[in-house]
């Protein structure tokens, strides 16, 4: 099982590359889960509306109002893109929302709003796309497990989450960078291979947006995923590349 956390470039594949690389695993007999961001997408239609929102240690404070924009943007408009994209290139693939579809179970984590801690996932919905050979691409909105509207996930650690159902899978996560630099930002640094351990030990110097990858990294490879590959996904060689089992940061078990 791979899953893809889809972002930076990925996000609008109008030249179908990622869609024809995802393909090419699939024809090889791979099954693929594809979980998707939108941070950007979410940023744009915020400041559509005038609303400020800000970022607490990588993950964005979600009043209800937020949290309405979050769930439509990723929900009705990245997820039917993402799906979409894939479609024209001939993979069958269906968006799905972790809360409408009832896939992702979380709390909420004190001090951030509408922001959740993922407390289970149910794959049945997810499985039932797979036997039909059907991508499932997934919104990372949860269920609040103590009611109310839902619950933002960082979808990195949406990805984590998902891949602890599915033992020994291979994690895809793409961003804007070429994967995890020690010395961020000396572009020297930039770690090929690390275990997950060694990763743990270095937790306290990452920041922004690489502090939710590496604790979903974490989480992934706690929950029993073979191995994390964070990558390139404004490149789509990176993603190709990936597939076939090389370049980025690797971490492994
Ligand atoms: N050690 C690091 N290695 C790589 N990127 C880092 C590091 N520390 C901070 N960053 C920042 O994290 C960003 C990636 O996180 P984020 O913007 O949330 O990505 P995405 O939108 O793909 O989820 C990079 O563009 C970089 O600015
Ligand atoms: C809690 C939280 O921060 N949720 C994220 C969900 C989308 C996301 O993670 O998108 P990227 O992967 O493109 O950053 C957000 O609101 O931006």
């Amino acid at each position: 099982m791979i899953i893809i956390k889809f972002g930076g470039h990925a996000m609008n594949d109008t030249q179908g590359i990622f869609a024809a690389a995802i393909k090419s695993v699939l024809l090889k007999g791979e099954q693929v889960i594809v979980v998707h961001g939108g941070g950007p997408q979410i940023n744009a239609e915020l400041k559509n509306r005038n609303i400020e929102s800000i970022f607490v240690n990588g993950y964005r404070f979600t009043t209800d109002e937020i949290f309405e924009v979050v769930d439509e943007v990723l929900s009705k408009v990245v997820g039917p893109e993402v799906a979409n994209n894939l479609l024209l290139a001939g993979v069958k693939a269906q968006a799905m929302s972790g809360k409408q579809s009832e896939v992702i179970f979380a709390e909420g984590i004190d001090g951030l709003g509408k922001v959740g801690r993922v407390l289970r996932v149910d794959v049945s919905k997810i499985d039932q796309l797979l036997f039909q050979k059907i991508v499932p691409v997934i919104a990372p909105i949860a269920v609040d497990v103590a009611g109310g509207i839902g619950l933002n996930i960082n979808a990195d650690l949406a990805a984590a989450a998902i891949s602890g159902a599915y033992p020994n899978s291979t994690v895809i996560i793409m961003t804007d960078v070429a994967g995890i630099y020690q010395n961020w930002p000396d572009k020297s640094s930039l770690i090929e291979k690390i275990s997950a351990h060694e990763l743990a030990e270095l937790k306290l110097t990452f920041a922004d947006g690489m502090l939710p990858k590496v604790d979903a990294t974490l989480e992934a490879i706690a929950a029993g995923a073979n191995s994390v590959r964070i990558i390139d996904g404004t490149d789509e060689t990176s993603f190709a590349a990936a597939l076939d089992g090389s370049g980025g940061t690797l971490v492994y078990a």
